[in-house]
């Protein structure tokens, strides 16, 4: 469910909505089911996940784990952090057992979840550690990819000021993303040759180092190494330059070294469609682009387009990972 008094339940039931003809789209709720009653949900309590199949169609399954203290719409409170993250852990032990082909995950108020003592940065570095014991054949994340469109952006550097960006980019961490991002190209997607691009951090990639010259000693060795090692990755470019029409054709993911120099360009060119991908897990995870949207929760105006793109793409993801 995710963060209970933003824009989740809301957009949990219009996805369902949408989505309820579909059965090989079938999810369930781990969360409050009061949450979703109070807007408007026909709830469907299933005790066992198998039983959620059996009434997709007309209602909403959940599996109830209540709130201790109600969910106030558009007032989010810290006393709800430990549930919210019981959810999470729940469904991952769903997906680790194999009873759940995927995890899409409702959007968390990070601030909301430190208050209590949350230690991670989000959901993403939180699904690495709770995965870390999981075997796992392959370059191991984890790592934040988003895809809107033609655009996968993957990001080297996630939930960090970004006065401590340049501190923490170093050359094992850019390349171990680099091949965590191809690697998941060719299975998770399907992409017999990943071409990857990496953004530099500078303005015009630092001009021959006279603005900066992260990318003559940091990134265009790092990119040598990896394309000595067959893959094809080229840069640092111009992130100005990078995500235009055209640009776009050249290249399956763009490698970028700070959160908005990615989710700038992906949220504009596409915020509903937006997906957010975890990469290198032994469990399939999306989640919508978007956040808990407090400023618009219990208007009944929020849009549920990402959390049904999420939905799709975790399908799409786990065919490729359980069937094919
Ligand atoms: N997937 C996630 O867990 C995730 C992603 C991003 C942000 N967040 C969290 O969300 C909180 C709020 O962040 P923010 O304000 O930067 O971003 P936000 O995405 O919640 O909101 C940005 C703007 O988009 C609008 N918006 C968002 N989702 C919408 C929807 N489905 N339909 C219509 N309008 C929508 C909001 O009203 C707001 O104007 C923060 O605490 C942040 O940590 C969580
Ligand atoms: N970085 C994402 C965004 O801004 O859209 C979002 O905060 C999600 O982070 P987690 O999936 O790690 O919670």
């Amino acid at each position: 469910m995710g963060e209970p008094c933003g824009i989740g339940p809301e957009i949990i039931l219009k996805a369902w909505d949408t989505l309820k003809r579909f059965p090989e789209l079938c999810f369930y709720v781990i969360g409050d089911a009061q949450a979703l009653k109070t807007v408007g949900a026909d709830v469907a309590v299933i005790q066992d996940i198998s039983d959620a199949h059996k009434v997709f169609a007309a209602s909403l399954p959940v599996l109830d784990r209540p709130l201790t203290a109600p969910a106030v719409v558009g007032h989010p409170d810290s006393v709800h952090g430990p549930h919210i993250v019981r959810w999470i852990e729940e469904a991952v032990s769903l997906c680790l057992e194999g009873r759940a082909r995927g995890l899409i995950t409702g959007p968390i108020a990070k601030s909301v979840l430190y208050a209590t003592g949350f230690s991670f940065p989000g959901h993403t570095e939180y699904l690495g550690n709770l995965t870390a014991a999981a075997p796992y054949d392959g370059a191991r994340g984890p790592v934040m990819m988003l895809t809107a469109k033609d655009l996968r952006v993957v990001l080297a550097t996630i939930h960090v000021p970004l006065s401590d960006v340049k501190k923490r980019l170093n050359a094992d961490d850019l390349a171990h993303t680099v091949r965590v991002t191809h690697q998941a190209l060719k299975t998770d997607f399907g992409i017999k040759s990943p071409r990857l691009v990496m953004a530099g951090l500078n303005p015009h990639a630092g001009e021959d180092g006279t603005i900066g010259r992260e990318e003559i000693d940091l990134l265009k060795p790092v990119i040598a190494d990896l394309q000595a090692q067959g893959i094809d990755i080229k840069g640092p470019f111009p992130a100005d330059s990078l995500f235009h029409d055209e640009a776009r054709l050249t290249y399956d993911a763009c490698i970028c070294l700070y959160h908005d120099q990615g989710l700038i360009p992906l949220k504009t060119l596409d915020f509903w469609g937006g997906v957010n991908i975890t990469l290198g897990l032994p469990i399939v995870r999306t989640s919508p682009d978007h956040g808990t949207g407090f400023g618009i929760a219990g208007q009944g105006i929020a849009r549920p387009d990402s959390l049904i793109a999420a939905t799709h793409t975790a399908h799409d993801l786990s065919m490729k990972r359980y069937d094919a």
